[in-house]
């Protein structure tokens, strides 16, 4: 057995105190895995004097110089969240010579480019296994067993809150703001849960998504982002007459021009519907899984909890592992090098096709008009439904599904149709995918 491995922890929150737990609890296999025991020698926090019976370590470990912790370890966990101070952390744990394990999706997809050159830079690992979909291998995958082949899309369900949210609004017709409470009770979300509901934390793992799977750079600002709170109960319901469920769906897609050369990505996250036959429909609770179509391996299916303390620290510890190892080897994992850069393609170009249910009257005359407006803007019709209303004032409800079409194009039809004089209420609309 070589030496211990000194290890610090920076954060002891839902995922940092899992993560103490299994170093402590675990750590004879641990060292057995990695050929050397892994040694907590402190955890930073803000507040170090708060007493944490949950976590069974030495309360003298506890301290708030978070700053001269990282500069005597060799591994160095980041599960503060947040850009600062964990990117100056991170950097200076870097440039003291330590390889960084981190879940900090949101700093990885801020700034990943300045963490992976320092990492480069000094000759450490930076791995973030964690980042994206909790406990499911996903990172690794793509940043190594998928890099022989052509990824050309990812649809995922990557964001445990607002999945929970929308399954307990589907399945039990709870309210919003009660099931985000939950989720939050359960440590699924963020400290901020807007980053959940507002889609910003999807946003930040389909940046890291794309960016991998295109070997691009990819920013969460760059991302089209929509969040679940203007998901309504009608939403849902329209949904369940299409024998279907809504999910928020984080979209990774390359282009390519007439020559088959990638041109150009497409990176969004928003509300979709999608058929309950669908492999994605299926994930339940704060469960994620990521669909990737790649060229030569077809279509692969990731799934598992993506979100709270236990699993994450799943994720984390591998990585504490596989960095571990890397420095008794004497060498570091892959290196995040050779990018292309390719243009990310506005939302009002992404091929979407869209579910639009409408309050009509009904007379004739009415569905030329509202086809019209379809035409008009150069959107094509997959389906129409037509249901008289029962209320004797000879309305109807007009269900329409469009074919693929520019976002841009479909969101100026459901203008048009708003203004139409048959038209009484566009009663809801949603993209739709999958089908
Ligand atoms: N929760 C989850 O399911 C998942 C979370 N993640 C990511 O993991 C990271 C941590 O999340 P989570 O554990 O939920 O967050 P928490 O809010 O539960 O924990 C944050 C921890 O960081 C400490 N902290 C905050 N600010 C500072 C600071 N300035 N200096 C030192 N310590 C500080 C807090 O200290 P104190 O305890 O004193 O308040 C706390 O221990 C985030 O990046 C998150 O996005 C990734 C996947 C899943
Ligand atoms: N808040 C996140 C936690 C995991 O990344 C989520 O709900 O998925």
């Amino acid at each position: 057995m070589s030496a211990p491995l000194k290890v610090a922890l920076l954060g002891c929150g839902v995922v940092g105190s899992s993560v103490a737990r299994a170093l402590v609890d675990n750590g004879d296999d641990l060292a057995a895995r990695v050929g050397a025991r892994l040694e907590l020698i402190g955890i930073a926090v803000r507040r170090p004097d708060r007493p944490r019976p949950d976590v069974p370590v030495d309360p003298g470990l506890f301290t708030s110089d978070a700053d001269t912790l990282v500069r005597s370890a060799d591994v160095v966990i980041e599960v503060i969240g947040g850009i600062d101070p964990a990117r100056e952390l991170i950097l200076t744990a870097m440039k003291h010579g330590a390889s960084v394990v981190t879940a900090n999706k949101a700093l990885l997809a801020e700034d990943g480019p300045t963490l992976y050159a320092a990492a480069a830079e000094h000759g450490v690992d930076l791995y973030y296994e964690a980042a994206v979909a909790g406990a499911i291998p996903i990172v690794r995958p793509m940043r190594e067993s998928l890099v022989g082949d052509d990824v050309h899309r990812v649809l995922g369900i990557v964001n445990g809150t607002t999945n929970f949210v929308l399954d307990k609004m589907d399945t039990t017709g709870a309210g919003f703001a009660e099931t985000v409470e939950q989720a939050q009770a359960l440590g699924y979300a963020e400290a901020d849960p807007t980053a959940d509901v507002e889609g910003f934390d999807a946003a930040a793992k389909a940046a890291i998504l794309a960016s991998l799977a295109f070997h691009t750079r990819v920013a969460s600002d760059q991302v089209h982002r929509e969040g679940i709170t203007e998901v309504s109960a009608a939403d849902v319901r329209a949904a369940r007459e299409m024998d279907s469920v809504v999910k928020l769906l984080a979209i990774c897609e390359l282009l390519r021009d007439e020559s088959g050369t990638p041109s150009g990505v497409s990176v969004r996250v928003h509300p979709a519907m999608i058929p309950r036959s669908h492999p994605l429909a299926s994930v339940r609770d704060a469960y994620n899984a990521v669909f990737v179509e790649a060229a030569a391996a077809g279509e692969l299916m990731f799934y598992g909890p993506g979100a709270g303390g236990d699993p994450t620290s799943s994720a984390v510890l591998g990585d504490v592992v596989a960095v571990a190892r890397h420095r008794l080897a004497g060498g570091h994992g892959p290196v995040e090098s050779a990018y292309a850069d390719l243009p990310v393609v506005s939302m009002g170009d992404a091929a979407t096709r869209y579910h639009i249910s409408l309050a009509v009257a009904d007379r004739p005359g009415v569905l030329a008009q509202v086809a019209g407006a379809f035409a008009d803007n150069g959107v094509s019709i997959e389906t129409v439904r037509q249901r008289v209303l029962e209320d004797g004032a000879s309305r109807a409800e007009l269900v329409v599904v469009t074919h693929r079409a520019p976002d841009a194009a479909l969101r100026a039809t459901v203008d048009a149709l708003t203004g139409l004089e048959t038209v009484d209420e566009v009663v809801s609309w949603m993209r739709v995918e999958g089908a």
